[in-house]
């Protein structure tokens, strides 16, 4: 892929370009994934465990070594131009593991100088009070709790002032105040023009935060929508009902709602999009009425993060063997 010249407002945050990895275990973790985010954008990669998420952030961030492919921060090269993107970067990783002996503040403000940055203590003062961490400034990092050790990986991956920032699970394991705490940060990184790239299970997280989503399964990126999109998707509802007779198919009247018949003919199945202005319900039950098919029972079923992981799955995979 040719890259637009780095650093100039044309270059995108992230460029991924066919990026592979498999492990020395034969496994498989990324196929060739393309991926590009814009600067100033808020990206989550929704997945499974074991989706390839974490891999492919490694991978970007030199962590681990692709097996084929390229990634451009910035519009330099993470592997031939390490040392230039990786100050770019910052990366709150979904381990915790930072020198124990060290105090909170001799950590952070390594973490900055590691990264070439000069030395600013007034800045470093801000991002540990940002983050109530300035308190414990002296306390060792063995001394913390979980989510204080979570608020100086935090602080760390920061503390350069990074320009792409990737946060792996930021919310996973984390009590409610780190949680708004995370979202607030996220909030004013993103009016200060930093692109965030994060990796999420919830759903909810995805809608509140992002402006796109890529949805990663089996180490392969099988949708790229923006999160709007997305959520129409996610909008879907089945309702089903249990018939008192079962039917051979579904009557030529019930043509315009989009039904289909399951468990012999005993249930109908009405998928609808709950977001729409009308869900075709009531008039779907009118229309029952009016041709005397009654049902004995009913339910209605969310389509779940897990129903659409398999759809797009599906479809996907039906898109590439038709
Ligand atoms: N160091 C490793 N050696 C061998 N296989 C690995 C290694 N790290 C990850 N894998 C495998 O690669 C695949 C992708 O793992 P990865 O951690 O990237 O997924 P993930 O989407 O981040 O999952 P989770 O949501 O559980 O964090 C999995 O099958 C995992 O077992």
């Amino acid at each position: 892929m040719t890259q637009p010249a780095p650093d100039t407002p044309a270059t995108p945050a992230l460029a991924i370009s066919g990026l592979a990895k498999t492990y020395a275990s034969g496994v498989v973790a990324l196929h060739a994934v393309d991926l590009t985010v814009a600067r100033g954008e808020i990206f989550a990669l929704l997945g499974p465990n074991g989706a390839g998420k974490t891999t492919l952030i490694n991978a970007v961030c030199g962590i681990v070594t692709p097996s084929g492919g390229s990634a451009h921060a910035l519009g330099h090269d993470t592997r031939t131009d390490y040392r230039s993107a990786r100050r770019l970067i910052g990366l709150v990783p979904q381990e915790l593991h930072t020198d124990a002996f060290e105090t909170v503040l001799a950590t952070v403000s390594f973490s900055r100088k590691l990264f070439g940055r000069s030395r600013d203590d007034a800045f470093i003062e801000k991002l540990l009070r940002d983050l109530t961490l300035w308190d414990k400034r002296d306390a060792k990092i063995m001394e913390l709790s979980g989510g204080m050790k979570r608020r100086v990986m935090i602080a760390k991956a920061l503390s350069h002032e990074p320009e792409l920032l990737f946060l792996d699970e930021p919310t996973a394991g984390v009590d409610v105040d780190l949680r708004r705490d995370m979202w607030e940060m996220v909030r004013g990184l993103r009016e200060r023009g930093v692109t965030i790239v994060l990796t999420t299970h919830y759903i909810e997280e995805a809608e509140e935060m992002a402006d796109r989503v890529g949805v990663i399964a089996k180490g392969r990126l099988i949708i790229v929508e923006e999160t709007r999109t997305l959520m129409k998707k996610l909008g879907r509802k089945t309702l089903t009902l249990n018939l008192a007779q079962p039917l051979g198919a579904i009557p030529e009247a019930l043509a315009n709602w989009n039904l289909a018949l399951a468990g012999d003919g005993h249930e109908l199945v009405y998928e609808f999009d709950t977001q729409a202005e009308a869900t075709g319900v009531p008039s779907l039950l009118r229309a029952m009425s009016d041709l005397d098919i009654g049902f004995k029972d009913l339910n209605t079923k969310q389509s779940s993060l897990e129903d659409i992981f398999v759809d797009l799955v599906h479809e996907s995979a039906a898109e590439k063997h038709p």
